[in-house]
């Protein structure tokens, strides 16, 4: 698939998913903006991409997504770099439950912003061409980790956000599809901070519970979910949709009952 002229802002994109989800992006021939708050990996990581795919393809923007104003000078600078942009990739997330608040911040309230900012440059209301917008979940939201409570509370509300703006996209003409992921488990540094008290808080007692679970329904690689990434990025039929991707099933879709009255 060709994404020859479009360009793309991944937030989280300087190591696991959002990293692999780079790397497929520009093997398509898309622009690439990596927005991290780790510099130290985001630049080792645009070194890497430039030796492999050409400088000028890709470029790394230092940025904590939880600071409003940094996260609309990285949308405004990619937009400034690449004269355009065409998909956003809400991807950046933490696991604290100790810094609970944190968690909400970078998990729902930076996903939220990153959507607006995100229709602000590619919605037809504001002038613009249209695009895609994919927001990162978990199956966490679907079978709950009892040692995650808020961490399960925040993929629950992108969910819940992300198709509630899917509608409001397809009734307002936005000419922008919204999509959600929600991986199982991925073999990614995150999966490291379930032994860490200053990640897990009090839970951190039922880490070998989670290690359990982990054992039993297996860990993915990161470059399966970069695979469904694509997908949602290129059928244009798919809007509000929920992929979903576990070893068990692959790649599927979640489905919901028809509403009624
Ligand atoms: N690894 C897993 O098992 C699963 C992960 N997910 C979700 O996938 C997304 C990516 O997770 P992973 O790649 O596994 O995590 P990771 O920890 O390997 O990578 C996350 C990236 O986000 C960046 N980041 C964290 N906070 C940030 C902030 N405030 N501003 C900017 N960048 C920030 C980190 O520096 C890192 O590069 C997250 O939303 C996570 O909740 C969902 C399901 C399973
Ligand atoms: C250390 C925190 C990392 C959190 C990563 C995350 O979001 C993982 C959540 C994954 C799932 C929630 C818990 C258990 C279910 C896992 C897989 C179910 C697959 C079911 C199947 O059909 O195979």
């Amino acid at each position: 698939m060709s994404l020859n002229g479009k360009v793309a802002l991944v937030t989280g994109g300087a190591q696991g998913i959002g990293r692999a989800v780079v790397q497929s992006l520009l093997q398509s021939s898309a622009k690439v903006a990596v927005v991290d708050l780790n510099k130290t990996c985001g630049e080792e990581s645009k070194a890497q991409l430039d030796a492999e795919f050409g400088e000028g393809n890709c470029n790394f923007i230092p940025c904590d997504v939880s600071n409003g104003d940094a996260l609309r000078d990285a949308f405004q600078r990619t937009v400034e770099q690449f004269g355009r942009l065409d998909i956003v990739i809400n991807n950046a997330g933490i696991n604290n439950e100790k810094n609970w608040e944190k968690t909400i911040q970078v998990n729902l309230t930076s996903v939220i912003k990153g959507t607006y900012l995100a229709l602000e440059h590619m919605s037809k209301e504001y002038g613009k061409e249209g695009g895609t917008i994919i927001n990162v979940s978990s199956m966490a939201a679907f079978l709950h980790s009892p040692h995650q409570p808020v961490y399960t509370a925040t993929k629950h509300g992108v969910i819940g956000f992300t198709r509630a703006m899917a509608d409001a996209s397809s009734q307002g003409d936005y000419g922008v599809r919204i999509n959600v992921l929600c991986p199982a488990f991925v073999d990614t540094p995150l999966l490291h901070s379930v032994e860490h008290e200053d990640n897990m808080g009090k839970f951190v007692k039922f880490k070998d519970d989670f290690k359990r679970s982990m054992n039993k329904f297996g860990v993915l690689q990161p470059a399966l979910i970069a695979e469904g990434m694509m997908r949602l990025i290129v059928d244009s039929t798919l809007n509000g949709a929920v992929m979903k991707i576990t070893c068990s099933k692959g790649i599927h879709f979640h489905t919901y009952e028809p509403m009624s009255a």
